[in-house]
């Protein structure tokens, strides 16, 4: 396995990752072989958890012995002084809840890595983890493109942070660039969360096109998907440019053309009426997004269709198409 190194020689630091999946395992053994001290946490039910306890392996990597383990949230959190937090999205705020019950998180730097929006609320992640845990805390986000299958080989990429204080943006970025991981400074918050969460369903209409064999729609895919998230992204306040950054535009190889994107997998499984068991985070943002649509007024065609085709469409290929051969307008 590629060994990365860090680049900018700062201290080392204790650092909590609260989940155990497939990101927040690569996480857990990213941050530690730049010389950090990490703690994960799983929950002690999870499958996933008591493999890493009993073998140190998932499918993808193998946990050095310097990273623990530890099924309490309480000694984790107590841990480290910067928290990385990937679980799935919808389960943010009922664990906001708890750490907020735990208390001990003064002083503490939260960095958000997972893409998603919340259904019912349209709400952004970091939003989510302010409002539970108190305006007072430190988040930044940390997405882009990135696969584990790649990275363990020594295939580096591009990636982003994002927050709202930008000390803490180039703390965060300061941290953790290697020669595996090159950073850029987001400076829209909003636009980065929006578009990180909205590649997912991006992604999703990828595979339910290469599922039917319209492979050659992606270019189109790719130009109008940009187009309609930088609309809402605007209508929301935010910078109409940021989708075609890394968050967004740039997360397209990674999710809707590699084979180990897990949205776009569904995509594809989906019209082939198979089911997939891998997360699937635009399966809820796009539900979020339908939300969002209706708050700020706006049409989002690709995003409309996948929801109807997940929702039970029986024209797939109808709903599809229609997305491209709409009536002539200006583009
Ligand atoms: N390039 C990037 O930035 C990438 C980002 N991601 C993002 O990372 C996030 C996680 O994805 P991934 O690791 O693939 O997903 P996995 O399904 O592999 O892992 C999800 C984890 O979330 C945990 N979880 C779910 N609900 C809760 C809860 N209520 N409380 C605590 N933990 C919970 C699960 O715990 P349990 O094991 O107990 O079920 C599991 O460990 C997603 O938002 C995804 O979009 C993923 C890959 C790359
Ligand atoms: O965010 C990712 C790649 O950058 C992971 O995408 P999937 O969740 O679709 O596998």
């Amino acid at each position: 396995m590629f060994t990365p190194s860090f680049l900018n020689g700062v201290e080392y630091l204790k650092i909590s990752v609260l989940g155990c999946g497939r990101w927040a395992a690569f996480l857990a053994w990213y941050t530690e072989s730049l010389g950090n001290q990490v703690m994960v946490w799983g929950r002690e039910t999870s499958k996933r958890y008591q493999r890493l306890q009993d073998t140190r392996k998932n499918d993808f990597l193998m946990l050095p012995k310097q990273v623990s383990l530890s099924h309490s949230l309480d000694e984790t959190i107590s841990f480290g002084e910067i928290v990385i937090i990937s679980i799935s999205s919808q389960s943010l705020r009922s664990l906001g809840k708890q750490l907020h019950a735990l208390g001990n998180i003064e002083n503490k730097t939260f960095v958000l890595c997972m893409k998603g929006l919340e259904i019912g609320t349209g709400e952004r992640l970091s939003r989510i983890l302010l409002e539970e845990l108190g305006a007072g805390i430190k988040v930044a986000v940390w997405v882009g493109p990135g696969h584990v299958q790649d990275f363990i080989k020594g295939i580096p990429n591009c990636m982003v942070i994002g927050s709202d204080d930008i000390a803490v943006t180039r703390q965060i970025v300061d941290e953790f660039s290697s020669n595996l991981i090159r950073f850029y400074y987001g400076t829209d918050l909003l636009g980065i969360e929006i578009g990180a969460a909205a590649k997912n369903v991006v992604g999703i209409a990828a595979g339910m096109l290469d599922g039917l064999q319209y492979t050659s729609l992606k270019g189109a895919l790719m130009a109008r998907g940009t187009k309609e998230l930088s609309n809402l992204i605007e209508a929301m306040g935010g910078d109409p440019m940021t989708v075609y950054g890394l968050s967004h535009l740039g997360d397209y190889e990674a999710t809707l053309f590699s084979l180990h994107s897990n949205n776009r997998r569904f995509g594809e499984d989906f019209v082939r009426g198979e089911v997939s068991d891998t997360l699937a985070e635009g399966v809820y943002t796009v539900e979020a997004l339908m939300d969002l649509a209706r708050i700020y007024k706006i049409e989002l065609p690709i995003c409309q269709a996948v929801y109807n085709i997940i929702k039970g469409s029986q024209d797939i290929k109808g709903e599809l198409l229609s997305l491209f051969l709409r009536p002539v307008k200006a583009e």
